[in-house]
């Protein structure tokens, strides 16, 4: 189980553990096939920032002596609370701007100890802001600015990290919110189940930073968000404790823990939830498919999508990115197909999947067997997920090198799709080609609904190592207005936090954000839960 020592051992300017998978060869190569096939042209690395010659601002004010053993000021620690995980929180890493860090971290190992700080943090205008694993890609955990708060204790979860019951009957388990991904699926099984919610950052993101920002696995298709798997929650706020009670289903009145689903630590800190379980698979199987229209590969999405078969993955990648990734020389457009099952085999299934691919004109690509035998691995997913692993550790690096590199994800309904898709990308390669010269924007499927897929995209572009910050902002703010302008969410997974707000109080009708805000004042009445995350804090609301 993660311990603070473990904690320790992960970068506190990047991404992962600082003994990564990465090692400069691989770095050097990418760099290389990025020169060749885009002209982009990467610098000599900044140095990694050197954690003595950081200075830190002191703690604004004393904490009671009592505390001592939970909440720390310690330099080291407070620099791996600064920032989450995005682009923007890279960079400033790289270039060593930690000047707002919080005035300490606290440890919690217990509901008491949170209710007393809640009660210190009220009685002394605190902002307290709630830390699962710190992999936020939207500014989910970062401070508020030191200038508009009075203090900031950062409210690390880490030692709520147990699987607490296990009810095999109804196959759910009471689960404590600050347990990691591989911490969780380690005590489940023994006793033969699984979460099986498997989001990229799985190994450095916990239960409760999940619920909180309604995080999505890497399934493609049912089960996807956290949302569907949880089946109640407990939450100590400002005002008191919530328990909401479990059940199956229930009709009675708006869903309690829904209204904390997505609530990104602003109307309470959640401390446990009963999640719902599956029995561990038995069956696999898959298949890589390949279009020479993307157009085509999004038609077969749709179909897989309506056809009830609901494979486990169906994951579209677009030639630029499948070429990145290692998928083929550019040409095509990948579709992954995989299919899973606990208890009955999965080969006919997969093969209805391919039907449906190859009849929208996709190509199969995999080896006869791989289509027909179940527990038979397709290479190319496998390929697939160790660029997935690898891919968050590469980004530091090509940021350190001088490249803007980012995401940015959305959902939309089929009927709108080609258009919207079609705008997103002029838009966001006017941007780059404006502000930027060199780059390029990829695109790829990462869940698909009956109704529509959630589209991702990355951008790779050429940056100057000083205002780069403001030209992906500039790209950023491109990208997003046409989301909302066209009728897309500003996010599907990654969640609002403060660098999606201005766009996601665009995108919900203000009456439903009055209501929040209601809400948010009912269990938090001084507002000292992560101000400015999801809403505006109070003091601009009129702005
Ligand atoms: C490389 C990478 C890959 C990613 N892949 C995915 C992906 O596949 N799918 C996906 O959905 N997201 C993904 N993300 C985004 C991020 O991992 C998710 O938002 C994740 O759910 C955050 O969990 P965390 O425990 O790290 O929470 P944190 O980053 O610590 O916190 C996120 C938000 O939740 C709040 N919070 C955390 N814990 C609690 C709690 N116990 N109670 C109340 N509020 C709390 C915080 O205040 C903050 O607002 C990725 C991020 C990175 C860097």
């Amino acid at each position: 189980m993660q311990t603070v020592e473990d904690f320790l051992r992960r970068k506190f300017w990047g991404w992962g553990y600082q003994a990564g998978p990465l090692d400069d060869t691989l770095t050097d190569t990418f760099v290389d096939f990025l020169r060749t096939t885009t002209g982009m042209e990467a610098s000599p690395p900044l140095a990694l920032p050197d954690r003595e010659s950081i200075p830190l601002p002191d703690p604004r004010f004393p904490l009671p002596s009592a505390w001592e053993n939970w909440i720390t000021s310690d330099k080291e620690i407070r620099l791996h609370h600064c920032f989450g995980k995005s682009y923007r929180d890279s960079w400033r890493c790289a270039h060593g701007q930690f000047d707002n860090p919080p005035d300490y971290v606290a440890f919690p190992n217990d509901e008491e100890q949170l209710s007393e700080l809640m009660v210190f943090a009220r009685n002394n205008r605190i902002s307290l802001i709630p830390y699962g694993g710190g992999s936020s890609v939207v500014g989910g955990i970062e401070p508020p600015k030191r200038t508009s708060s009075g203090g900031v204790i950062t409210v690390n979860m880490l030692h709520f990290n147990k699987v607490l019951e296990v009810d095999t009957q109804s196959r759910c388990a009471r689960i404590q919110a600050g347990t990691y991904g591989p911490d969780l699926e380690q005590q489940l099984k023994p006793h033969g189940l699984t979460l099986r919610h498997f989001p990229q950052s799985f190994e450095f993101s916990t239960l409760g930073g999940w619920i909180a920002t309604r995080a999505g696995g890497h399934f493609a298709t049912q089960y996807t968000h956290i949302d569907d798997f949880v089946e109640s929650v407990r939450v100590v706020t400002p005002r008191g404790v919530i328990q909401t009670r479990r059940l199956p289903g229930s009709g009675a009145g708006p869903s309690e823990e829904r209204l904390f689903l997505g609530s990104e630590g602003t109307l309470g800190i959640i401390t446990e939830a009963w999640v719902r379980l599956q029995s561990a698979p038995e069956y696999k199987a898959s298949a890589t498919v390949g279009f020479k229209a993307f157009e085509h590969g999004v038609e077969a999405c749709r179909q897989l999508s309506q056809s009830g078969l609901h494979p486990t993955n169906a994951r579209f990648i677009g030639r630029g990115e499948a070429l990145f990734m290692g998928l083929g020389d550019g040409n095509l457009d990948i579709l992954i197909l995989g299919c899973e099952s606990s208890t009955f085999p999965v080969t006919q299934k997969l093969k209805d999947c391919l039907s449906i691919a190859t009849a929208c004109g996709g190509i199969n690509l995999s080896e006869p067997a791989a289509s027909g035998i179940d527990n038979q691995r397709d290479d190319k997913a496998d390929t697939w997920k160790q660029a997935f692993i690898t891919v968050p550790y590469l980004r530091d690096e090509l940021v350190r090198r001088g490249l803007i590199v980012e995401t940015f994800e959305t959902a939309i309904t089929w009927d709108k799709f080609e258009h919207f898709n079609a705008r997103i990308l002029a838009a966001a390669e006017h941007a780059i080609e404006r502000l930027c010269g060199k780059g390029f924007v990829t695109c790829r499927f990462t869940h698909l609904y009956p109704d529509g897929p959630a589209p991702y995209y990355t951008v790779m572009a050429q940056g100057n190592g000083t205002d780069d910050l403001q030209r992906w902002d500039e790209i950023k703010r491109a990208v997003s207005d046409v989301i909302i302008n066209e009728g897309g969410t500003i996010t599907h997974h990654h969640a609002v936090g403060k660098d999606h707000r201005e766009h996601y109080l665009r995108q919900a009708s203000p009456l439903f954000i009055s209501m929040l805000e209601n809400a948010k004042t009912s269990v938090d009445p001084e507002q000292i839960l992560n101000p400015g995350v999801l809403l505006k804090s109070p003091e601009s609301r009129t702005n």
